[in-house]
């Protein structure tokens, strides 16, 4: 018999500040803090439903339709944390069943595991009762996972406890503050990456020199200047700051033994032309950052949306507009036809053109998790399995 089902969606987050390497493996305390901002879930999410059943004989959970090991540590650590502050179910002898998918690439750098996680935990805290802060056992399951718990701007606080108590995410500002902020994603790549996060973060830790000083003085000085800059509006301070730290993690990776590299040529194309088109205007109007992958995730204002778009298309033509790009379809017209201002024209008109592209997504900064309804269900209550 069923005893209870939840549904509910999460979203992706990109940070600003990079989280990397990490104080404890096992209950994921970072090096460092970090911020991130909030993906609207209108574009990426993860939606995961969870039933509770007397009749299921074991837990169980499938994502993207696959059945996946849920004896893997990290889901084991997330549900143990979970029942043990359980206010509901706690009298009845049961199993989960967990359907969830992502509506975008599983493990391609586009931080899935973040929004996945950070789902779990939110829909588990809803079948199970549980209160209070939820994002230190979603940081168990993956540290980024902790600040997709906020929309709008949030930061991971790296707390000093041994058991990780303070280690949580807190909300900077919510996603009212500052609606204009838009995010372009350049999807070089959607294919599953060589060194995960997890490993690389490690080696860097044990092995590059610049780690100490970064966590030590670059990031907490950035984390308060970006807070700042995040309350203030003030978007040249902001992308100057992403753009640095950006920079300054791949570096960390490249001073990495052995060396990471996560950029590739497309990448560093794509830097040199933000960095060339933002000379050019005089003032930043984009700010790239790149996670451990080679996808650019642009940060931008809205008024900059068209121009940063139509010169993205002019480097990088694609085949057909329709489906490359993922975005409000009103734009595409304003999009094609943009005339640049005369500074701008030779940035324009390269005399190469690329099609390394999959495709470009657009959002904005968007809401935290979501409770949705019954009807949203991906698991079929009368078998127990996913819906196809
Ligand atoms: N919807 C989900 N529910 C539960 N776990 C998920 C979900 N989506 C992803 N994961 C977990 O996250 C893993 C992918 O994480 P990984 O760090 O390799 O990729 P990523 O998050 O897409 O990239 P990155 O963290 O570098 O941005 C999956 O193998 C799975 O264990
Ligand atoms: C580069 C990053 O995206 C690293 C994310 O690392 P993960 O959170 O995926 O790592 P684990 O805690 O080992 O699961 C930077 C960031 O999101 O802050």
């Amino acid at each position: 018999m069923v005893l209870a089902s939840v549904t509910c969606s999460a979203p992706v987050n990109i940070a600003v500040i990079k989280y990397w390497g990490k104080r404890d493996e096992k209950l994921i305390l970072p090096l460092n803090s970090s911020l991130s901002g909030t993906l609207h879930q209108d574009d990426l999410k993860t939606t995961t439903t969870i039933v509770a059943s007397e009749s299921f004989t074991e837990d169980a959970l499938w994502l993207n339709g696959k059945k996946e090991d849920i004896n893997a540590v990290r889901y084991q650590n997330v549900l143990n944390a979970i029942r043990s502050r359980a206010t509901k179910l706690t009298d009845k002898k049961h199993f989960v069943h967990i359907a969830s998918i992502n509506n975008f690439p599983t493990a391609a750098g586009l931080a899935s595991s973040a929004s996945g996680y950070c789902c779990l935990v939110f829909t588990l805290a809803q079948l199970y009762g549980v209160d209070g802060d939820i994002s230190a056992i979603a940081r168990m399951g993956s540290g980024s996972a902790c600040r997709s718990m906020f929309g709008g701007f949030v930061k991971w606080e790296m707390g000093q406890k041994e058991d990780g108590s303070d280690s949580v995410a807190i909300q900077v500002q919510p996603e009212q503050h500052w609606p204009e902020m838009n995010i372009i994603v350049l999807v070089v790549n959607d294919k599953k990456k060589e060194t995960s996060s997890t490993d690389g973060m490690q080696k860097s830790a044990a092995t590059s020199v610049m780690m100490k000083e970064r966590c030590a003085v670059t990031v907490p000085q950035r984390m308060k200047d970006i807070e700042e800059a995040i309350k203030n509006k003030d978007f040249e301070t902001f992308g100057d700051i992403t753009m640095k730290d950006s920079d300054d993690f791949h570096e960390v990776c490249a001073t990495t033994t052995p060396p990471i590299y996560y950029l590739n040529d497309t990448s560093r194309y794509i830097i040199n032309l933000i960095n060339r088109y933002n000379k050019a205007s005089g003032s930043i109007k984009c700010a790239y950052t790149f996670d451990a992958g080679p996808n650019a995730c642009v940060y931008l204002p809205k008024d900059n949306v068209v121009e940063v778009l139509s010169l993205f298309l002019k480097h990088f033509p694609g085949q057909d507009i329709s489906t490359y790009y993922r975005g409000p379809k009103e734009n595409i017209a304003a999009i094609e036809s943009y005339q640049p201002p005369k500074n701008l024209q030779s940035l324009f008109s390269p005399e190469t053109t690329f099609d390394s592209l999959k495709y470009i997504l657009h959002t904005r900064v968007g809401p935290g998790p979501i409770v949705l309804n019954e009807s949203d269900s991906l698991i079929d209550n009368t078998t127990g399995l996913p819906k196809l």
